[in-house]
């Protein structure tokens, strides 16, 4: 399997069992964000999620599964459809990002582990996200590109707890500079705004 490196190669059973450990492993870092055992029960958590990683880290390849050219090219030919970023690294926020034309769209929902202010999400992960979606409709309507510049508005909080709905809409193309410009949502109402200037790049 070291030789895979596109989710789109890896067959669907094993794609499958990884996702779901992902998830399990950010289920994990969860409790060990909150946890309030005592130092014995963190030592014996500690030395169990040791021997884990030892076994996991004995087939390792260079680099973690992402989305690859079939993925997107197959998106790319129809009008519309998802893709899923970043499903088996769970040190990623996995997003079922919807394209429809020039526009994208996902639905997340944070948890603690994602805290900035009390109660609310950490502004570095809104930037984040919204540079996942933004980033992910360039590479579906455009052409292989990088964030140039990345500009976040905070209106208001993002809270914990319940869903959010990051979308993205694609400008007009100015030689290698993509405008798109994008945001966060909660309950209706508009809490983060961004705009970008992706820059297309050979790869
Ligand atoms: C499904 C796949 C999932 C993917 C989703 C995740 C997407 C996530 C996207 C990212 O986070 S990418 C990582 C963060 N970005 C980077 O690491 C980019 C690092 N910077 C670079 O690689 C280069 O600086 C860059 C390619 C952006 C520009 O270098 P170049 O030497 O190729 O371009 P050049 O300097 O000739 O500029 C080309 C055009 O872009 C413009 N430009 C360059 N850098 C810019 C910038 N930073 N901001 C605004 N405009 C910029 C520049 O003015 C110029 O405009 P004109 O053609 O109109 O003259």
């Amino acid at each position: 399997m070291t030789d895979r490196t596109h989710l789109g190669d890896v067959p669907p059973d094993w794609l499958a069992a990884s996702t779901s450990l992902a998830q399990a492993t950010r289920e994990l870092v969860e409790a060990v964000a909150l946890s309030d055992a005592d130092a014995t029960v963190l030592d014996e958590a500690r030395s169990e999620v040791a021997a884990l990683t030892e076994r996991l880290r004995a087939t390792a390849r260079p680099h973690a599964l992402r989305p690859g050219p079939a993925d997107l090219a197959a998106l790319r030919a129809a009008d519309a459809g998802s893709i899923v970023v970043r499903p088996t690294n769970p040190g990623a926020v996995p997003l079922e990002i919807s394209v429809r034309a020039d526009t994208a769209e996902a639905t997340w929902t944070a948890g603690p582990v994602h805290e900035g202010p009390p109660g609310s999400l950490h502004g570095g992960t809104s930037a984040s996200l919204l540079d996942s979606v933004l980033g992910t409709l360039v590479q579906v309507r455009g052409t292989p590109a990088v964030t140039g510049t990345l500009t976040v508005r905070y209106r208001r909080r993002v809270p914990l707890g319940v869903p959010l709905t990051v979308s993205a809409a694609l400008g007009e193309r100015d030689g290698r500079r993509l405008p798109v410009t994008g945001r966060i949502e909660a309950g209706g109402e508009v809490c983060v705004e961004a705009e970008a200037l992706f820059v297309a790049v050979e790869r």
